[in-house]
């Protein structure tokens, strides 16, 4: 049994976490709420898992390693500045960053780097993305970590290739771009559709999140995989073995 601590424990992932955790069978020790030093927190906890806000991570990163625990970080809408931070910690403790720790979309980013490598250039690469209304960033961190997928097998950067958010008079596409394009209402707990538009065919890979349980399962299963861990930088591959 291990001792979970879980920033951003009211939110919609904090609660759905606490589930898994006991589901588990671990325990749910401590939560971190917003303000104060997390730190004497952690010192309770084998491993901690972040979902709350990119503004909060510095903070966290630094708690996790005066703590001496992993940490798994499953807030989206992180900058580059914030992967420095990633890698920085990654020296000191593991660290496991995920835009999205269900095992439907580590396997779908699979499928969709191996059809991206295969599909040659003349296959345009759109990715759909819907949440529920209450979603704060865009594009969702899925998108982003499907677009990676893509971009990892064409050999380009994925900042480089980013079309996000057409409007207006915007000309044809760019040959080699990747689009995004984004959808908020409801309640919908993630869907994501990778399409590959060639000339007069198309492939569309697609994964429908029914629930958070599947992201709150997979980040508890992240986090005991993370347990004993030498420091360094892990992915939901490392966790799944694919
Ligand atoms: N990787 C994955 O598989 C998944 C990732 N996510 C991501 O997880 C994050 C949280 O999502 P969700 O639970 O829906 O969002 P919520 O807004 O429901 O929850 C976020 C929680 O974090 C708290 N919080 C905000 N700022 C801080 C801070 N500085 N320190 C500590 N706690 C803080 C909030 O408190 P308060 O309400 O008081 O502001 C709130 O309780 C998002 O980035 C989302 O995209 C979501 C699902 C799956
Ligand atoms: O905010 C959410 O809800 C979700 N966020 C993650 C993302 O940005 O991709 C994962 C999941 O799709 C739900």
């Amino acid at each position: 049994m291990a001792q979970f601590g879980i920033i951003g424990h009211k939110g919609r992932m904090g609660l759905a976490i606490s589930v898994a955790i006991e589901e588990a069978g671990h325990e749910f020790r401590v939560g971190v709420d917003m303000g104060g030093d997390p730190t004497p927190l952690l010192d309770q906890c084998d491993v901690v898992v972040d979902f709350s806000s990119p503004d909060a991570l510095e903070t966290n990163l630094k708690a996790a390693r005066t703590a001496g625990i992993p940490i798994l970080i499953g807030t989206t809408g992180l900058e580059k500045e914030h992967f420095v931070m990633l890698a920085e910690t990654a020296n000191t403790i593991p660290v496991l960053q995920t835009g999205n720790t269900s095992l439907g979309v580590t396997l779908l980013a699979h499928l969709v780097k191996e059809a991206a490598a295969k599909l040659g250039p003349d296959w345009d690469i759109e990715v759909l993305e819907m949440h529920h209304r209450m979603k704060v960033d865009a594009p969702s961190g899925t998108a982003k970590l499907l677009g990676e997928a893509a971009a990892q097998a064409r050999g380009v950067n994925l900042s480089d290739a980013m079309d996000s958010g057409r409007h207006g008079q915007t000309g044809a596409r760019t040959e080699g771009d990747i689009g995004f394009a984004t959808l908020r209402g409801g309640t919908v707990a993630g869907d994501h559709s990778v399409i590959f538009a060639g000339n007069e065919e198309r492939i569309t890979l697609s994964h429908a999140a029914e629930n958070r349980m599947i992201f709150a399962r997979g980040a508890v299963r992240g986090a005991e995989w993370l347990i004993g861990k030498d420091a360094g930088r892990y992915t939901m591959n490392d966790v799944l073995g694919l």
